[in-house]
This record gives C-alpha cells, sequence and structure tokens, in this order.
C-alpha cells in the first residue's frame, strides 16, 4: 500500500520513528510534512493527509500529533476520510475490518515509541470485512456526510 504520512511538530518524531516501520512492513511512503520540530498547525498536515487519500495518491494514512485529538478532528473535515484515534491495538484493527478507517491518528504525547509501532502494525495488516451490517452502516454515515455537505440544505 501507499501509506500518506503528516504530523505537526509534536508529532514530527514519532513520524520519523513509524515511516522505517511502514516501509519494513513493504508499504510505500508519502510524506506530507512536516519536515522538522518546528511549531506549525496540525489543521495543514490533516488537511494535506486527507487530499493525498482523495486524489488517490494514497491508500491510508497516519496522522499525529500531540494527542491525536486535534488531529483527528480536522482529518475527519474531509469527505470520503474515516480517521480514528486509536491507542490500543483491538482499536486499531477493528477500525478498519468494520469501519474501514483510512487513517490512523497517533497522539505523539500520549503513547510511546513501541506502542506505535504495534498501533501501526495492527491498522496495516487489517482489511475491512466487507459485511453487510458494516457497508450498511458506513453507507449511513456517507449519507450523513452528504446531508450536512455545503448548499445541501442540511
Ligand atoms: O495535540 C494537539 C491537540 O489535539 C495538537 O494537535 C497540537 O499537537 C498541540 O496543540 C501542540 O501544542 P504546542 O503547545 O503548540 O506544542
Amino acid at each position: 500500500m501507499r501509506v500518506a504520512l503528516g504530523a505537526d511538530h509534536a508529532g514530527f518524531e514519532l513520524k520519523e520513528q513509524l515511516r522505517g516501520v511502514v516501509e519494513a512492513l513493504g508499504h510505500s511512503v508519502v510524506d506530507k510534512g512536516t519536515h522538522g520540530p518546528q511549531p506549525v498547525d496540525y489543521p495543514d498536515f490533516a488537511q494535506a493527509v486527507g487530499e493525498a487519500l482523495r486524489r488517490g495518491e494514497a491508500d491510508r494514512a497516519l496522522l499525529i500529533c500531540g494527542s491525536g485529538v486535534g488531529a483527528s478532528v480536522a482529518v475527519n473535515k474531509l469527505p470520503g476520510v474515516r480517521g480514528g484515534l486509536c491507542h490500543d491495538t483491538y482499536s486499531a484493527h477493528q477500525g478498519v475490518e468494520h469501519d474501514d478507517m483510512n487513517v490512523l491518528v497517533l497522539g505523539a504525547r500520549v503513547v510511546g515509541p513501541a506502542l506505535a509501532e504495534e498501533l501501526v502494525r495492527a491498522f496495516l495488516s487489517a482489511h475491512f470485512t466487507g459485511e453487510e451490517r458494516h457497508v450498511r452502516r458506513l453507507s449511513k454515515v456517507a449519507a450523513l456526510e452528504a446531508r450536512f455537505a455545503p448548499g445541501s440544505g442540511g
């Protein structure tokens, strides 16, 4: 898979550590920044990874900020992006299997590098099951997105 990586300054160091994990698993990295520890704004990197997914430049993404909360809120503003803030391995794979999560969001100030690596492994090795109940629920999520889209009158 092509995996987009994005982080603000709080997540920069962890992003660099996880690059090797992603590549060791046989995936390619699409690095959307940030590229150094200087303070930046997480919405800019949420937008960059979300757009990479929407353009088909990446299949999945890792997005990292301090807590993971801000980045998670921001990335889910992009239609078709399904980001989940996961700090346990069950959620990291179940979010893909049931919810077709395409962005794993991490808080670099919450998890250590060893747990982050396990979370990435769980996320990237998981596949959407395609079971009818999950497809039905995802279609309802998509309907919500469409209903409240600008100009839709929702
Ligand atoms: O962790 C976050 C809240 O969800 C943000 O994404 C930022 O990483 C955090 O706010 C950065 O904090 P700083 O004091 O500006 O380093």
